[in-house]
């Protein structure tokens, strides 16, 4: 069924993007549902509008692990992983969306963490703080892949909600890549509780 009222999203800017992982393309988008506003960018290579499906990764922000390289999650190390796939397959896509904590936002998922220090889980700790476990809907990447017409991904995730959230939003999933990263010791709970509460399809 479709969404009767769709996030609408603008490319504000386009641009060259040299990485560590290859030769992208840089691409800035503006969404917007009535006041709602979101911002993200996309980071491609390769012909977007050839036919076979396009590998996509879509990575939520996070800052502890994207920046400061934390090893409580294994979000920077998929990120890489993605990038380097990518690069090595010369084509493809990924979308980053500023949904920072599965959307409750960088100050509350730290308030998530003292949470979980004292020993809750990462489910137990949104809800304590009187959140939903994941707020993430994926609207805005899908918004974007239909931006750019593509109908078909080979999606790169561990995550059965974002399978289903972009065949939802009219993009068939050809392929789950998966997207198993190198873990620490300090990620094991993180993951034992994606795995048990949200379903991630993890090898544990
Ligand atoms: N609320 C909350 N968010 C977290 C926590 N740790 C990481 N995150 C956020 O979780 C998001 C990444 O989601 P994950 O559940 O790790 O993975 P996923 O994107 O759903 O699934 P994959 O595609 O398989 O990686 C990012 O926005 C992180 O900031 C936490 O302890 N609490
Ligand atoms: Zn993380």
């Amino acid at each position: 069924m479709s969404d009767p009222n769709p996030i609408e999203v603008r490319k504000v800017a386009e641009a060259d993007f040299p990485t560590e992982y290859g030769h992208f393309r840089i691409y800035g988008f503006a969404g917007r549902r009535g006041d709602y506003t979101e911002d993200s960018v996309a980071v491609a290579m390769g012909d977007l509008q050839a036919p076979e499906p396009l590998l996509v990764r879509i990575h939520s922000q996070c800052l502890t692990g994207d920046v400061f390289h934390s090893l409580r999650c294994d979000c920077r190390a998929q990120l890489e992983l993605a990038l380097e796939t990518i690069g090595a397959e010369g084509r493809g896509m990924v979308i980053y969306e500023a949904k920072e904590g599965r959307g409750i936002g960088l100050l509350n998922k730290l308030r998530a963490y003292e949470l979980q220090d004292a020993g809750a889980d990462t489910v137990e700790a949104n809800e304590q703080l009187g959140f939903e476990a994941d707020l993430r809907g994926y609207e805005m990447p899908g918004a974007i892949l239909h931006s750019f017409g593509i109908k078909a991904v080979r999606l790169m995730t561990n995550n059965p909600e974002k399978i289903a959230a972009m065949e939802n939003v009219g993009i068939q999933v050809t392929e789950r890549v998966p997207c198993n990263a190198v873990r620490s010791r300090h990620s094991a709970r993180y993951l034992k509780t994606k795995k048990k509460r949200f379903g991630h399809l993890l090898e544990l």
